[in-house]
């Protein structure tokens, strides 16, 4: 099922990249990278491996500099900001990790109040709990609460993983190849889970997928980086119409749906 178009409103991108180089040694990764993410709307980002996708979220949220170009995160330049600001920006970009990253040794309900705490120091023990049960209850895994992560199924850790992003109320969520490793089945929960955080919470996503059905179920519209630029965006069926040969063979290898 490819996902119904939305209302973009293109006059005010939340995320606004121009020109963004960046190199490892001789390895240039990205190659003057121009992008818009617009308020609201999912942009699935797709790429060969190693093409240097998880480095421009690194970018977007501050965790890696450019080497240059402008990257400007809901209207501030990542890379000029004091590390106070940065660190404040960074509150409102959720970064859903590809491992989950929980705490082994943290019931699922420590791990929610954990980043809630450090970054929200005045709130009261019920609202704590009132948060990490909204936001547990969000992802439809509310039984799990006094659960340890190693209780926890693959696809489980995820939606614990992207409870804990979104218990900071991101207006910004990067997700890193949220399938990955997950079973079908699983797939769909986790792709259904991803609109239903853009619809109840309002966020703005850049995700990171190789999995073509993820991008065709979750994505607004369809970026590819092809050679350290974005050659190509549009809906997932326009850019797939398109002749480049490199799309087509990152179709025909990518899409087992
Ligand atoms: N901090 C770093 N230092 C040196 N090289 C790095 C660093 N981070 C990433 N790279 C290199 O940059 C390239 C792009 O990495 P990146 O993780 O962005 O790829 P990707 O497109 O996300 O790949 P995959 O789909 O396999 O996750 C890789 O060759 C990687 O080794």
């Amino acid at each position: 099922m490819i996902k119904e178009q939305k209302a973009i409103d293109k006059n005010n991108p939340v995320i606004s990249i121009r020109g963004l180089q960046k190199a490892f040694g001789d390895l240039h990764i990205l190659r003057g990278v121009d992008l818009d993410v617009y308020k609201g709307e999912n942009l699935v980002v797709l790429g060969r491996s190693g093409t240097g996708k998880s480095v421009l979220i690194k970018i977007i949220s501050g965790l890696l500099l450019p080497d240059q170009g402008m990257v400007k995160v809901l209207g501030e330049e990542v890379a000029n900001l004091p590390t106070r600001e940065l660190m404040a920006l960074r509150l409102k970009v959720g970064f859903s990790f590809q491992n989950s990253a929980l705490y082994d040794s943290m019931t699922v309900r420590q791990n929610l109040e954990f980043p809630l705490v450090r970054n929200s120091r005045n709130l009261s023990r019920s609202q704590i709990n009132d948060e990490v049960e909204s936001v547990l209850d969000a992802v439809g895994l509310l039984q799990t609460i006094e659960q340890m992560p190693s209780e926890l199924s693959g696809g489980q850790r995820k939606r614990i993983g992207i409870a804990r992003t979104l218990i900071l109320r991101p207006e910004i969520m990067l997700y890193d190849e949220p399938t990955a490793g997950l079973d079908p089945i699983t797939c769909i929960e986790i792709n259904n889970l991803i609109n239903e955080v853009q619809e109840k919470y309002k966020t703005t996503a850049i995700i990171i997928t190789h999995d073509l059905t993820c991008a065709k179920e979750t994505g607004d519209r369809i970026a590819m980086l092809l050679d350290g630029q974005f050659a190509i965006q549009g809906t997932f069926e326009e850019v797939f119409a398109s002749e480049d040969s490199r799309v087509q063979s990152f179709y025909n290898y990518n899409f087992t749906a």
